[in-house]
């Protein structure tokens, strides 16, 4: 089943003479309960394909289909609330509130929504990312790895149909890194998400199901049960050194 499709998702900033066409056309889709990576030569469209499909920014032509939501075809009211309900996010500088505790950060999406938590769930959750005893902590009084793993489970507590991370590892150092990664890879494997991360790092985007290359705004190549070799070589051939 797939969780999430682009079909022709282009995107131009600006227009006239200083128009860059940042996505010329992706065709691309995102099987349910895999964990997904997307990969490129910086400026080949990651960020911007990743904020078209998760609903953050509009593309210029094409649809992007969540789960039965066509996203183009939605209002800005409705489009807020498919992503408050249904899509979780994990971003390179955490983005937790300062003032609240952990517990607070990781309820923040459904107390938003005015949902009550699911005790089980949250339990289940906070387990699984191994912040029973900080829950109390403000951010300033966690680690790094500790902020992320936050953010993991702010993304996992509305059960989301798919979870977006945008170099989820980028600010951390090798072994928190590989700790988020692992939560990741345990949110598909465990507990059945579907997660689409950017990543410039191919160690953690052998820790995927499947990795899609973008060049210069389209899809080029996809390598699935990836290894940090493999992708060498796939870079290679896409990004040849002149
Ligand atoms: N807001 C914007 N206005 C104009 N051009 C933009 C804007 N955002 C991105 N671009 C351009 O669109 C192209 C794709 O950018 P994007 O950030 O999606 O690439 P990326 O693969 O994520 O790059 P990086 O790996 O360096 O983060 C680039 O040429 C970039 O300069």
């Amino acid at each position: 089943m797939s969780a999430l499709q682009a079909a022709g998702l282009s995107k131009v900033y600006g227009s006239g003479p200083s128009a860059v066409t940042a996505l010329d056309g992706v065709d691309v889709t995102f099987e349910s309960g895999r964990f997904h990576a997307i990969m490129g030569a910086s400026g080949s469209g990651k960020s911007t394909l990743l904020h078209c499909l998760a609903g953050l920014d509009r593309p210029t032509g094409g649809s992007v289909r969540i789960g039965d939501a066509d996203l183009t075809r939605l209002s800005d009211e409705k489009l807020t609330l498919l992503r408050r309900d249904h899509v979780g996010f994990v971003f390179q500088k955490f983005n937790l509130l300062p003032v609240l505790t952990a517990r607070e950060n990781i309820l923040l999406p459904l107390s938003i929504a005015g949902r009550r938590p699911d005790q089980q769930w949250f339990d289940q959750v906070v387990a699984a990312v191994g912040l029973t005893d900080r829950l109390r902590h403000r951010p300033s009084e966690l680690s790094g790895g500790q902020q992320q793993r936050v953010a993991v489970a702010r993304a996992l507590i509305t059960r989301p149909w798919v979870i977006f991370a945008d170099e989820p590892t980028g600010n951390l150092d090798s072994r928190s890194g590989a700790e988020v990664l692992g939560l990741l890879r345990d949110a598909v494997s465990m507990l059945g998400q579907t997660v689409v991360m950017v990543t410039h790092d191919l160690n953690a985007a052998a820790h995927t199901d499947r990795v899609a290359f973008l060049k210069d705004g389209r899809f080029a190549a996809s390598v699935d049960h990836p290894t940090a070799d493999a992708l060498v070589g796939v870079l290679a051939r896409l990004e040849p050194v002149r």
